[in-house]
Parts: C-alpha cells; structure tokens; sequence
C-alpha cells in the first residue's frame, strides 16, 4: 500500500555557494514498504527523523530523494484532484491532543470536520456520523456538545483518533500518539488502536520513542538512528534481545514506576 523508496530529506536552504548535501540530510535514503491491515513502527530517539519521515508520508515535505508511493501513486506527482483523494486516504494523530484541535469547537464539529470537508450530509446525519464515531472511540453521544477543556487528555485523544477515522482512510500517521498520556491512558488507547485497525482495516504508521509501546501495538517495527533505518524487524518481541546499540539506547531509556519493575519489563 505505502512504499517509501529511498527517500532522503534536509532542512535548511540551498545557497549559490553551498549545494544541500546528502550528509547534511536528516533522513537518508530511506526505503520501507506497508501493507494494508498493518502496523509499522518508526522506532528511535529523538532527532532520529521519524516525524520528519511522518511529514514526508503525509504529503507535507517533499522529499530531496527518492519517492513516495501510496497505492502505486507517487504523492509528490501527483495532480490536485488525485493529492485531494490522498488526503482523505491518509490521515494523522499526533502527539499534543490540546493543540490538534479548535478549543472553541464542539467534539461534534471536530470530529465532523472532515465529513464536512469531503462529504455532502444532511445536519441530521452528520449527527448521526459523529455520534456512531464518538461511540467507536469509547465516547458517549452527549459527549459531543462539550469543548476541548471538559476533557482529559486521555479523551481528547480519542477524540482526535475519531476525527481521524471519520473519512474511512487507508492509513493513519500516528506521530507520538499516548507520549503525552500516562501510562493507565497510554494502555487504554493503545488497545483502543489495536482494535480500530482489526475493526477497520486501516494501516499505521506508529511514530514512537516507547519500545514497550511499539511492542504491544506493531506487527513490524523499524529502528531509525540519525536518520536511517538500522534495523527492521517482523517480530517486535525480538527488540528485547537486540544487540543494536540504538535498540539498547531505547530499552534504557524507558523508566519503570518502580524501579524492581525494571528486569520483569525486558
Ligand atoms: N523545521 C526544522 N528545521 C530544521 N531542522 C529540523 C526541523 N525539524 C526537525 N529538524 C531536525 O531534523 C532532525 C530530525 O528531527 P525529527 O523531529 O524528525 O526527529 P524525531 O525522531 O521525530 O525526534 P523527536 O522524537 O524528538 O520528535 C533533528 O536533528 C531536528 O533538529
């Protein structure tokens, strides 16, 4: 469904002086292929590249090298009216659920928006849309009338996965989606995730720095360092005994409520 061919990307810009260089890239070469019905993790510490990769999927950055494929179509070449079909295709979460939405707008409207956007529905059901997607989420109907500040976190982002289902896509980029949850929260809309993309079929691409959350939610995780893939792997489980220095960095990263936790986790 997706492939991303060898796709190279560097901020900053090109002088009559100083051409952009490959070693000044932030992403470099990159090549990965997703399956529908499927979950690929983008794995690595911070300034790995992976949100950068993310804005590259969603059609945001074009990259300097290589291409990306979504269903045989190359994004980047693609005309206006096949760039707005894409768009509703490919969808994103990202990590700050406060900033993701209008806090003047009802959860009704937020979730709504994109059926707005791209489909013609009578008010009556779009109402009826919203509230079969408020319920997908684990929201209740009433819920609708409330703004973003008579939420939790943990149920703006659900309400950010709902506005993310609403048009049915292929794909969602989930950039950091539970990082700013704690970790009751981050379990609770994990499953949440699992169970969309059983019920629906849709994709993921999962941007995370948590191994443990790549484990529990990926059927195929990839290990970005400085922005390349260094490892790729079709069974997440095998991280914990990985020899890679940039899985080893993550495992220590993650820091158990208690500290005896530690050897039962890995
Ligand atoms: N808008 C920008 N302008 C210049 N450099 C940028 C910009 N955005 C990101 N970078 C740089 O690109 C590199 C990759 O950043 P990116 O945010 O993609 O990494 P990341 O793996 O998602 O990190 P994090 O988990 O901290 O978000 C970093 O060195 C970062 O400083």
């Amino acid at each position: 469904m997706l492939q991303v061919q060898e796709v190279g990307y560097g901020y900053g810009h090109r002088s009559w002086w100083r051409s952009r260089s490959e070693s000044d890239f932030v992403l470099k070469r990159v090549s990965f292929e997703l399956e529908s019905a499927c979950c690929l993790g983008l794995l690595g510490t911070s300034g790995a590249g992976k949100s950068t990769l993310g804005r590259v999927v969603l059609g945001l950055q074009k990259p300097h090298q290589g291409q990306v494929l979504f269903e045989g179509r190359d994004l980047y070449a693609a005309g206006g009216r096949l760039r707005k079909t894409l768009r509703r295709e490919v969808q994103v979460v990202f990590q700050d659920c406060h900033s993701s939405v209008n806090p003047l707008m009802t959860a009704d409207q937020i979730i709504g928006e994109p059926l707005r956007n791209y489909e013609r529905l009578s008010a009556r059901e779009l109402k009826r849309r919203t509230g079969e997607l408020l319920e997908q989420v684990g929201l209740s109907i009433d819920d609708g009338s409330k703004r973003p500040d008579q939420f939790s976190g943990g149920q703006l982002q659900r309400i950010n996965i709902a506005r993310a289902i609403a048009l049915r896509p292929k794909l969602i980029v989930l950039d950091e989606p539970v990082s700013s949850l704690d970790r009751m929260h981050q379990s609770l809309i994990l499953d949440l995730l699992a169970e969309l993309k059983a019920s629906l079929g849709v994709s993921y691409l999962f941007i995370t720095h948590d191994i443990q959350a790549a484990m529990t939610l990926c059927d195929r995780v990839a290990v970005m360092d400085r922005g390349e893939i260094v490892h790729l792997t079709d069974s997440p489980d095998s991280l914990r005994d990985s020899g890679q220095t940039a899985v080893r960095d993550l495992i220590e990263a993650v820091l158990p409520e208690h500290p005896a936790d530690r050897l039962t986790l890995f």
